[in-house]
């Protein structure tokens, strides 16, 4: 097995695979990747309606965060791929770029344009074969499919987006045209009706290049250094130590795995790795800090009057993005997110409610300012991190999930609704006024699934890695993944990520680091 390379890829999820297509274009560049799962072997990936049950299955991380005093005192299950295509393996493959504001403040925080919309769009285009076709906006023949369904919307959906219509909300059509704000169903990475990974689209078709090598099976446990130089990594293959030596080494395990990869290896605040055991070798207060998540209210649940069909997507088809104070308002970036799932979606804490007798309408906040952190507690790869996302911790979080739970009930208690509510199940019409819904979005909230921060770019002494994404006080050495996101999108997360690979990946082979 060949174990150096110019330049090492730790993780084959959905930055990974980007990275190691672009990088490996470069013929010259020897670039290796290493993954702590295997291929997907489960053949309920590759099926969209079966996402939510793939969750703790053997190749899912299956963290847990600290119970969560914003939430009631839950504590929540944070899943996170652990195979070849990561997360983007389990994920509910809703493709939503975020709007244009969402990026100033990445180009802001470090000074550089290349984080800015306009630094990012030829990435969002060149990564993305669009349905619609190619435009100023989209690709036309990037290697992930992003298609915008419609005859495929179950109807439900259907009626709750022309409830949206009818209320004033502005028409979109489509998530990543620009205007971010309004009516659309979602745009979806499937093809041919099955999930296409990033694995699938990027990594999977270039696995014959020479120059580039995927190894399973591997887990990362800490970098090796020369000084301040990164080396490579020190890991296990099938139960024993294995040595991997690169000039460059690329952190892409994720907003969980990274930060906690770099503590393990001595890089991150003093207190914790002493407390944990691990020698320090460079007190770096910002890794794992700036923890921070979309939250979904789940949900607001009403009976149908009749059967409603499953989805022949992925339950969750349509999110409504909006102002909290005018969901006619068309321009700028949104508050709130809305989303209509074609079956009864509960937290926990609920009464379950049987599929196919219901349908939900989640509500969420698109700009939490809650930031939590999360941390080391041992020395190994195995011992289970401490993760605090601080939910519901700030005044703004806490009343706009109340406002947007308010604009959910009154998209539910629409008249173009009507033909499929019997009635509201959850909260239930006695639950009204301020105080009673902030307690019902406690109880009610599950994570999205959009941890990121926790090793955040900036040109600031605190910034865990600057404008290229290098760790600040090391050499050798970036992360390229959800970590670096300084402030979280209006959506899903998964199209920046792919973008800010790319973004890396063609700045590094033109700086001629390749
Ligand atoms: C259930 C769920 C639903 C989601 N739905 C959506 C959605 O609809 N739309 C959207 O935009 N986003 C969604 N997301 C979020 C999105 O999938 C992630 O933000 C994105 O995939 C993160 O990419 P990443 O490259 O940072 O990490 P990952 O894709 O998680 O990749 C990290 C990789 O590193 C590997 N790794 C970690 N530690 C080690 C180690 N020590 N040694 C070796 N390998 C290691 C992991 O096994 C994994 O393969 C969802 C996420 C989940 C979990």
């Amino acid at each position: 097995m060949d174990r150096s390379f110019d330049v090492l890829i730790v993780g084959a999820g959905s930055a990974g695979s980007v990275l190691a297509w672009r990088l490996s274009e470069e013929p010259g560049l020897r670039v290796g990747v290493l993954e702590a799962g295997g291929h997907p072997d489960d053949p309920d990936i590759a099926i969209p309606q079966k996402w939510p049950v793939l969750q703790d299955r053997p190749y899912d991380w299956a963290y847990r965060t600290l119970p969560q005093a914003g939430t009631a005192g839950r504590v929540h299950p944070w899943p996170r791929g652990r195979l070849v295509g990561g997360s983007s393996c389990i994920h509910a493959m809703a493709h939503v770029r975020g709007h244009a504001d969402d990026f100033a403040p990445w180009a802001e925080a470090t000074g550089s344009d290349a984080w800015s919309h306009a630094g990012l769009l030829p990435s969002f285009r060149r990564i993305e074969a669009f349905s619609g076709g190619a435009s100023a906006q989209h690709g036309g023949d990037g290697p992930l499919p992003v298609w915008l369904p419609d005859a495929e919307l179950a109807p439900v959906v259907r009626a709750y987006m022309a409830a949206g219509l009818a209320r004033g909300v502005p028409h979109i059509g489509e998530h990543n045209g620009g205007p971010l704000k309004g009516v659309a169903a979602n745009s979806l990475t499937i093809r041919d009706g099955r999930r296409v990974s990033a694995a699938d689209a990027f990594l999977v078709p270039v696995l014959g290049r020479p120059n580039l090598t995927l190894v399973t099976g591997v887990r990362v446990h800490r970098l090796a250094f020369d000084g301040d130089r990164v080396t490579g990594v020190e890991a296990e293959v099938d139960g024993r130590p294995a040595r991997f030596s690169a000039g460059t080494v690329l952190l892409a395990a994720g907003a969980v795995a990274s930060p906690l990869l770099l503590m393990r290896s001595g890089v991150g605040p003093a207190a914790d790795l002493s407390r944990a055991g691990i020698p320090v070798r460079l007190d770096r207060a910002g890794v794992g800090d700036n923890l921070h998540d979309h939250m979904l209210t789940a949900g607001n649940v009403y009976r149908a009057r009749r059967p409603v069909p499953p989805s022949r997507l992925q339950h969750s088809e349509s999110l409504m993005y909006l102002d909290a104070d005018d969901p006619t308002r068309a321009d700028g970036a949104p508050s709130v997110v809305l989303g209509c799932v074609a079956a009864p979606t509960t937290s926990e804490r609920l009464a379950p409610v049987d599929y196919g007798t219901g349908f939900t309408i989640l509500s969420g906040v698109t700009h939490p300012t809650s930031r939590g952190r999360l941390t080391v507690t041992g020395p190994g790869l195995d011992d289970a991190p401490s993760i605090d996302p601080a939910y519901f911790t700030t005044d703004h979080d806490r009343e706009l999930g109340v406002r947007a739970l308010e604009l959910a009930r009154e998209i539910g208690a629409a008249p173009e609704l009507a033909d499929w509510r019997a009635e509201e199940i959850h909260p239930g019409p006695a639950v009204r006024g301020r105080a009673a819904l902030a307690a019902f979005v406690a109880e009610a909230s599950i994570t999205h699934h959009h941890p990121v921060g926790t090793c955040r770019m900036g040109a600031d002494a605190d910034a865990v890695v600057d404008a290229r994404l290098k760790v600040n006080g090391l050499d050798g050495l970036h992360v390229v993944d959800a970590s670096v996101i300084p402030s979280i999108t209006s959506g899903p997360v998964h199209a920046a990520v792919l973008a800010i690979a790319d973004r890396f990946a063609g700045d590094f082979l033109a700086a001629g680091r390749g």
